[in-house]
């Protein structure tokens, strides 16, 4: 099996913020990542697909058809965007990059087996330099 990764990236702002909470308890638990006015992120996503290589092109997914694929229905949906207020797919979920990994996955692993046999394997996304979560779907 051989593992393929594309890095894209994205900035946008968001707020950790549970709306069922008083404001003081957001700010206890979130600190200024609850800040009312919103904060912001480059984040840096990187998306990785396993398979064979084909024999006739020697790609186990065209590199750049899968970037293109993740523009379009990730980076263009969040881009400069706010996380809370301007993303569907995040709509009533809160912007954490738990959540965001978990929602790239449900939307990549439909879109992936339009263009590629290769399977989507983890979606891994930097918040900050030092933050980072990873999903493998289970
Ligand atoms: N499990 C999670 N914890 C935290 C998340 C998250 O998405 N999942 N997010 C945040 C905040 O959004 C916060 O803005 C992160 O920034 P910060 O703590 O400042 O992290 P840095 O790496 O930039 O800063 P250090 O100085 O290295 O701490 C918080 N937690």
């Amino acid at each position: 099996m051989i593992y393929v990764s594309r890095q894209e990236h994205f900035n946008a702002a968001h707020k950790l913020y549970n709306p069922s909470w008083t404001e003081e308890r957001n700010k206890e638990v979130f600190g200024p990542c609850a800040n009312t006015n919103w904060h912001g992120h480059n984040y840096d996503l990187i998306v990785t697909v396993k398979g064979q290589p084909d024999p006739e092109t020697g790609f186990v997914i065209d590199l750049k058809q899968l970037s293109t694929l993740i523009r379009e229905h990730i980076v263009d949906q969040v881009d400069h965007k706010n996380l809370n207020l301007d993303v569907p797919f995040m709509k009533d979920q809160l912007a954490s990059t738990e959540n965001l990994v978990v929602a790239f996955w449900q939307i990549l692993v439909r879109e992936i087996p339009k263009i590629s046999g290769a399977q989507l394997h983890c979606i891994k996304l930097y918040e900050t330099p030092r933050n980072f979560v990873e999903y493998y779907g289970e």
